[in-house]
């Protein structure tokens, strides 16, 4: 089995003081004696990931997973600076402006997040698609950038209630991945991740998804992209009941996550779900 993507987006939360202590406490537990506190067994030695893209350090207990974390932009800094250059764990940004610089108030470039230690760009979130004018195109401007600049894009797809009800749910998520990855090369493609994440099966409001309800949308992201990507994420409302049997979904290679992974002890026992999934 391939690595599996275990990461989560901090969404617009947390100060710096509690940003501090998530990512020291995620260091400790990727550090190498640090194994027997969140595993049972399931690590070897071998401590490198499978599969394309950034691959997870040496030493980490989680030897079958790669962890990312994506957090505010004011922490990125910081969490980077806790982390490590070397961390086992990939650091992200929710957002990046597709030009290298210039008159964009409020924005940031792929070049800056680079540069404060990011590894991943999250584009596409239904969040900004909804409250923030993400487009298709946008997408596809970002992807561009984020590739260009040698980080890896991290684009999230899915679809809403009324598209579900009207039976068009892998149709509207094929068009998305579509509009923002086509044209691409096969090298480039190897280096993208993609998020299937249903609008309504996303936070406070959403509902989880079925085992049942995934099945047809991974089979089509699988038929047209399985292989080629480094990873096809599921997220929205992932918990720890329902994270391994989500990870069996056929064309599934990793989890995306929001509440569940804000507070540590959520993050590791998902990462240590992943761990024994993959070595099972
Ligand atoms: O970015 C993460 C997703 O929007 C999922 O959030 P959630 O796990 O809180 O539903």
């Amino acid at each position: 089995m391939s690595t599996l993507w275990v990461g989560t987006s901090w969404k617009m939360t947390k100060t710096l003081a509690e940003a501090r202590t998530w990512a020291e406490g995620l260091r400790e537990a990727l550090a190498p004696d640090a194994a027997s506190s969140h595993l049972t067994g399931t690590a070897d030695s071998a401590g490198t990931a499978g599969g394309t893209g950034p691959t997870a350090g040496t030493g980490t207990p989680f030897t079958r997973v790669q962890p990312f974390v994506i957090p505010s932009f004011t922490a990125t800094t910081t969490v980077r600076e806790i982390l490590g250059e070397d961390s086992p764990a990939l650091l992200g940004v929710q957002n990046a402006h597709w030009e290298e610089a210039g008159a964009w108030t409020g924005e940031v470039s792929v070049p800056q997040a680079k540069d404060a230690g990011a590894q991943i760009v999250e584009i596409g979130h239904s969040e900004r698609r909804e409250h923030f004018g993400e487009t298709v195109e946008t997408t596809r401007l970002k992807v561009a950038a984020t590739l260009r600049h040698g980080l890896t894009p991290l684009l999230c797809i899915g679809e809403s209630a009324e598209v579900k009800e009207a039976g068009g749910s892998s149709e509207f998520i094929l068009e998305q991945a579509r509009g923002a990855l086509d044209g691409l090369s096969a090298e480039e493609l190897s280096r993208v991740v993609i998020a299937y994440e249903p609008i309504w099966a996303i936070g406070e409001k959403g509902r989880p998804a079925t085992v049942e309800e995934l099945a047809e949308p991974f089979a089509a992201l699988g038929a047209e992209y399985g292989g080629q990507v480094t990873g096809l994420l599921y997220g929205g409302s992932v918990n720890l009941d329902n994270a391994a049997s989500l990870l069996g979904i056929e064309h599934v290679t990793g989890l995306f996550v929001g509440r569940t992974a804000w507070q540590l002890e959520g993050y590791l026992e998902l990462l240590s779900i992943a761990e024994q999934h993959a070595a099972s």
